[in-house]
């Protein structure tokens, strides 16, 4: 192990992201808070400071992934398609095997200028982690019960505010709505049998009912879907704990773009060509499974500075008067003082651990693994 890969693996070093990422978050937070007036007056600015101020955020944890542990990123993309890539706006059907995918997506987005204002159709849960669930309720981020007696009212509604959105954005859908375990597995290919579909072998069935509505709320407005697989080079699945340990992956993404005007508007067309689109990732997952690669042409879209500088910054300002409070607390010598700093320090430590745990499969929801009774045939 190199000297950079054994300071990179030190708990302090951790410790100090941890601590910056935490403060500055709390300070954005509030930041965006600030901003609730202004939503009266000027709407549309008010989302252009809420898109840079969520950026200081969001480019933290990418930075992490860029700078920290150098993980590497590849695209597998059309040429033609590439210069429209970050200058229109777009619905992106990614696979969600990954705990840190969103990560990755986040990385793409970074790259192309649309980190800020990126969006998803999130679970309700996501919406209380502070700090970026506080963050995504600024950036109106839509989020579903996933329960659709409920959700097809308020996911359109929220979608229906995206129209008129001042910046190009992303809009992220994981359809298949749960992360790949072999137990949602299995079961979901019991429902494709029994709904006469043909069994996929690397992703779960996709749920098409939000595919649906925000084609339809988003219609006019987004231009395409990106059509998206990711997988990491040999067979590896990072964690964002491997991330904060400063370990390097590569990242292959195949993005495919399709204009929004060739998928149906009819409900269960549009959710028939669908279950087409997974049949058709699934055979691009076994390509890679076999290759190692995915078809076509690749560029590496280079990473900017912007995601480190906004780092520094923030590590600057949070730094020294974290220094100048550990002199004060030491050179106090009062008992008490330390001992309720360090149990601060402890209380502050779970919470991120309890946040990083929101990314974890092993801790997921039991969306999808309840067997369903099989009789839509
Ligand atoms: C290019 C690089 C990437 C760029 C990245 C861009 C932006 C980044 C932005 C942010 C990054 C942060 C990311 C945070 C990630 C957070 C993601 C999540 O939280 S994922 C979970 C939430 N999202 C979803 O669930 C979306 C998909 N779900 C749906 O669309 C659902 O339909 C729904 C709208 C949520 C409603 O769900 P509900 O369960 O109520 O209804 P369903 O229609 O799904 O269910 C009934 C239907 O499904 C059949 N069924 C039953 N069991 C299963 C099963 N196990 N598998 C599949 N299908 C099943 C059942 O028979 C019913 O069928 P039918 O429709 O025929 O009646
Ligand atoms: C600078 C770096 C500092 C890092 C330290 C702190 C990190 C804290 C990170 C908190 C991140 C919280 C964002 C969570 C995004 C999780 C995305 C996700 O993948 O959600 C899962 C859902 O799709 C489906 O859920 P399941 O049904 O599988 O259950």
């Amino acid at each position: 192990m190199g000297l950079l890969q054994l300071l990179k693996s030190q708990f302090l070093c951790q410790l100090i992201i941890c601590y910056v990422f935490l403060v500055s978050g709390l300070i954005v937070n509030l930041l965006q808070l600030c901003t609730s007036p202004l939503w009266l007056v000027n709407k549309q600015l008010a989302r252009r400071v809420n898109v840079k101020l969520g950026y200081c955020i969001s480019s933290q944890m990418v930075a992490a992934l860029e700078w920290w542990s150098g993980t590497e990123c590849t695209l597998y993309t059309d040429p033609q398609s590439y210069p429209l890539y970050g200058n229109e706006n777009a619905i992106v059907v990614l696979n969600h095997s990954f705990e840190i995918d969103f990560l990755c997506g986040w990385t793409f987005c970074e790259r192309f200028g649309v980190l800020g204002s990126s969006k998803v159709l999130a679970k309700e849960q996501l919406s209380y982690v502070p700090i970026i669930g506080w963050m995504w309720y600024f950036l109106e981020i839509v989020f579903c019960k996933r329960k659709w007696e409920e959700d097809r009212r308020t996911v359109a509604k929220s979608l229906q505010k995206l129209r008129d959105y001042p910046v190009n954005y992303w809009f992220l859908l994981f359809c298949e709505g749960t992360r790949f375990t072999q137990k949602k597995h299995e079961i979901s290919m019991q429902v494709a049998e029994s709904k006469g579909l043909p069994k996929l072998k690397h992703h779960l069935l996709p749920r098409t009912k939000g595919f649906w509505i925000t084609v339809q709320n988003l219609r006019g407005t987004a231009a395409a879907v990106y059509d998206s697989n990711l997988n990491f080079r040999d067979k590896a699945a990072p964690t964002l704990l491997d991330i904060l340990n400063g370990k390097k992956f590569h990242a292959d993404l195949y993005v495919r773009r399709i204009p929004l005007e060739s998928i149906p508007e009819d409900e269960a067309e549009c959710g028939a060509w669908l279950q087409r689109l997974y049949q058709e990732k699934d055979t691009f997952q076994e390509h890679y499974a076999k290759t190692g690669r995915f078809p076509g042409p690749t560029v590496s879209p280079p990473r900017r500075p912007w995601t480190l500088i906004n780092w520094l910054f923030w590590a600057c300002l949070l730094l020294y008067p974290l220094g100048l409070l550990f002199a004060q607390l030491l050179s106090s010598g009062s008992m008490l003082t330390i001992v309720f700093s360090v149990a601060l320090c402890f209380a502050a430590s779970l919470g991120v651990r309890w946040m990083i745990g929101q990314t974890e499969i092993n801790r997921g929801s039991s969306y999808g693994d309840k067997e369903v009774p099989l009789n839509n045939n």
